[in-house]
């Protein structure tokens, strides 16, 4: 049994519009209950469009503290930086005035990088919302199957930032651990195009988390899951 819910839209237009519209209602809530609102979000492809959704919907983003679930390690101005791509698509519009909490510090390489990283996310509190994606091996954020750091990321006295050396994927990476992206309120999976769904229904149809790190947020059941899916 877990606690996963599975929402199915025509069309990205369809499932955006519905997915900034739910996300909303979550940080206007924590907004009113707590005076601020903590969202984590995804990098890759399959977000730009709620980005630009969500940039262009009035809110008291002033109030809200975005990160990201990940990052490669690269300058926050390279072409292939999450935080380039959040930079530039979601903080914007209404949007502008959030606070952004960076997965990048200089240093030798990611590894080094880590303990200042670690001090910026110290003291958060509970995430209002996570939004994860998911890669064709069953990655999320960067846990990814081939990585020699999987097994401390999926620990469950993981600390909240690792760095990870995926051989699949280009770029050492900064991801939040799987206990700290668990450490929320509600969790979201956001799939685009109907090789992703494919994925999902390997994921769900097996328990081994260290084979497609994303069961082990598909399988838990300490935080509702809703999986936002359309096919194109
Ligand atoms: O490497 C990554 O890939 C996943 C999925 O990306 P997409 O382009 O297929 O949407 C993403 O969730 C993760 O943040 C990113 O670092």
């Amino acid at each position: 049994m877990n606690n996963m819910q599975l929402q199915q839209f025509a069309n990205t237009d369809a499932l955006n519009a519905a997915f900034a519209s739910q996300l909303v209602t979550i940080l206007e809530q924590a907004i009113t209950e707590r005076g601020a609102a903590y969202l984590v979000v995804s990098g890759g492809r399959t977000p730009q469009a709620l980005f630009a959704k969500l940039a262009s919907t009035p809110l008291a983003w002033d109030k809200v503290t975005i990160l990201l679930a990940d990052d490669r390690y690269l300058p926050p101005d390279a072409e292939h930086s999450n935080e380039r791509l959040v930079r530039s698509t979601l903080m914007q519009n209404y949007a502008a005035s959030a606070r952004f909490i960076s997965l990048y510090a200089p240093a030798a390489d990611a590894y080094a990088a880590v303990s200042e990283i670690s001090a910026r996310l110290a003291g958060l509190p509970t995430f209002d919302a996570v939004i994860l994606g998911m890669g064709e091996d069953g990655h999320t954020a960067s846990l990814f199957p081939c990585c020699a750091e999987l097994k401390a990321g999926m620990a469950d006295d993981a600390p909240a930032v690792l760095a990870t050396s995926p051989t699949t994927a280009p770029y050492q990476r900064i991801t939040l651990s799987k206990a700290r992206l668990l450490q929320s309120r509600q969790l979201f999976l956001h799939l685009v195009g109907s090789s992703k769904l494919t994925v999902l229904e390997q994921a769900q149809g097996a328990t081994d988390e260290f084979a497609m790190p994303i069961r082990a947020f598909l399988h838990q059941t300490a935080v509702p899951m809703a999986v936002l899916y359309s096919p194109s």
